[in-house]
C-alpha cells in the first residue's frame, strides 16, 4: 500500500464490516457546514439524542471544542508548548489556518467513520476546496455534506455568542460572512433551513430518514440488538 518516510500501511485483523455489524449499523461522517450561528451545533446535538435513543454509536465533533484541544489556538498553545510550537502547530481563522483545521478534522472523523461510527461534525468550514479534499479521502458515500442553510441576516440577529456584533464593530477580523467569505455548497447530499421555521428535532428527523433511506441505519422499526 501507500509508502512515505518509509511508513507502511497496516491491515488490521478486525475489518470495518465486522465492527460495522456489530454496531448494526454502518459508519458514516455527517459534515454540517453553515455560518456562525446558523444552527449546527444545535442540530448535532439534537441529531445525536435521536441517535442514542435509537442505540446508534455516534460522535460529535464541534468547532469550539475542537479548538480548544486537537486544534488550539497559538496563545493556548504558548502557555503549555512554548513559542516555536504555538507560532507552528496554533490555528487561528486565516484561510490556511481553516484548511488544517479541516484537514485535521477530516481525518479524525474518517477514523471514527471507518471504525463503524457516525460521525457529527460541526464546523463552519468555509471553503469549498477543503470540504471537498474531505469528501475525496473517504469512501465513496461516507461523506454526508448537510448545508445548515441560514441566511446571514438571521445569524446576525441571533448572535448568541456576540461575535457579529464585535465583528461589525471590526473589533474581530476576518469573520466568516463580514470580512471572510463562506462559499455556498454546490452539491450537498441535504440542505436543511435552521431559521426557526422548524425544531431542530423535526431537522434531525429528516436527516435520520436519509440515513434509513441509504441504508446506513436500519429501518425505523427494527431494533438493531434484536
Ligand atoms: N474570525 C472568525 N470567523 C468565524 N468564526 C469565528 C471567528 N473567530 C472566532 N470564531 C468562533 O469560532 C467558531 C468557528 O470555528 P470553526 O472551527 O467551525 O471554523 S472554520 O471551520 O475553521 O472556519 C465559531 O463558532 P460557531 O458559531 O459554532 O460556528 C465562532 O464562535
Ligand atoms: N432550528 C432552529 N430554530 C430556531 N433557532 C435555532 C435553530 N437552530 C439553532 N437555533 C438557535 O440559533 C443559535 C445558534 O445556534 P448554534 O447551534 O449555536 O449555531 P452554530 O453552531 O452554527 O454556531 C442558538 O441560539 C440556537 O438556539
Amino acid at each position: 500500500m501507500t509508502s512515505d518516510l518509509h511508513l507502511t500501511w497496516h491491515e488490521h485483523r478486525v475489518s470495518r464490516e465486522d465492527r460495522e455489524r456489530l454496531n448494526g449499523h454502518r459508519g458514516c461522517v455527517i459534515w454540517l457546514t453553515g455560518l456562525s450561528g446558523s444552527g449546527k451545533s444545535t442540530l448535532a446535538n439534537a441529531l445525536d439524542h435521536l441517535l442514542l435513543e435509537r442505540g446508534v454509536r455516534t460522535v460529535v465533533l464541534d468547532g469550539d471544542n475542537v479548538r480548544h484541544g486537537l486544534n488550539a489556538s497559538p496563545e493556548r498553545l504558548r502557555e503549555t508548548h512554548g513559542e516555536e510550537f504555538a507560532r507552528r502547530f496554533g490555528l487561528g481563522f486565516s484561510a490556511i489556518d481553516r484548511e488544517e483545521n479541516i484537514r485535521r478534522i477530516g481525518a479524525v472523523a474518517q477514523l471514527f467513520c471507518e471504525a463503524g461510527i457516525i460521525a457529527l461534525t460541526a464546523f463552519i468550514s468555509p471553503y469549498r476546496i477543503d470540504r471537498r479534499r474531505v469528501r475525496n479521502s473517504m469512501r465513496e458515500g461516507d461523506f454526508i455534506e448537510v448545508f445548515v442553510d441560514t441566511p446571514l441576516e438571521v445569524c446576525e440577529r441571533r448572535d448568541p455568542k456576540g461575535l457579529y456584533k464585535k465583528a461589525r464593530a471590526g473589533e474581530i477580523k476576518h469573520f466568516t460572512g463580514i470580512d471572510d467569505p463562506y462559499e455556498t455548497p454546490e452539491s450537498p447530499e441535504l440542505v436543511v433551513k435552521a431559521d426557526g421555521e422548524r425544531t431542530p428535532q423535526a431537522l434531525a428527523e429528516d436527516i435520520i430518514a436519509y440515513l434509513v433511506g441509504r441504508q446506513i441505519l436500519p429501518p425505523l422499526d427494527s431494533n438493531p440488538t434484536d
